[in-house]
């Protein structure tokens, strides 16, 4: 049954020097449309989660790492109408070029204290915490 679908995706907390994290405003036209959230996305069938979010990166925010770059932090496991999420979170400190917004309507780097200044996805509340704890 469709209610009953995993929906596989994995999400990246890019932590600058100064213990920022990016997040990223969902554009208009997509689900949950102007909510901030983790870059990433859905994992493909035969995609190892560490492969999906390499490219995930690079397609959404046009920057390059390796998959000895991250780190696994948390996971979310929240169920949605079309199915039940499950996304591991994985923090990234070292990656090659300047995050753009190429999909996303804009970015934003905060302070982890400061991320429930940001409405998020009900499925990263949680994560907020974990990343309150590592960073
Ligand atoms: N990337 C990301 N997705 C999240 C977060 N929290 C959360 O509930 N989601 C949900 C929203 C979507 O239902 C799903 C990811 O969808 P997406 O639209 O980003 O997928 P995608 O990047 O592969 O984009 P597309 O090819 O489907 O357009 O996970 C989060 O922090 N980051
Ligand atoms: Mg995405």
């Amino acid at each position: 049954m469709s209610e009953n679908k995993l929906l596989l995706v994995v999400a990246c907390a890019l932590v600058d020097a100064d213990r920022r994290v990016l997040i990223a405003q969902r554009p208009e036209g997509k689900a949950m449309a102007g909510l901030w959230e983790f870059p990433g996305g859905k994992i493909e069938p035969g995609e190892t989660p560490e492969a999906a979010l390499i490219r995930e990166l690079e397609e959404e925010l046009g920057i390059s790492t390796k998959e000895a770059c991250l780190a696994p932090i948390s996971f979310a496991s929240h169920p949605y109408a079309h199915g039940h999420l499950l996304m591991p979170l994985y923090a990234c400190r070292k990656w090659q070029g300047e995050p753009v917004a190429r999909e996303h309507t804009a970015l934003k780097w905060v302070r982890p204290q400061a991320l429930r200044d940001y409405p998020m996805p009900p499925a990263d509340e949680p994560l907020i915490a974990a990343l309150c704890d590592l960073l």
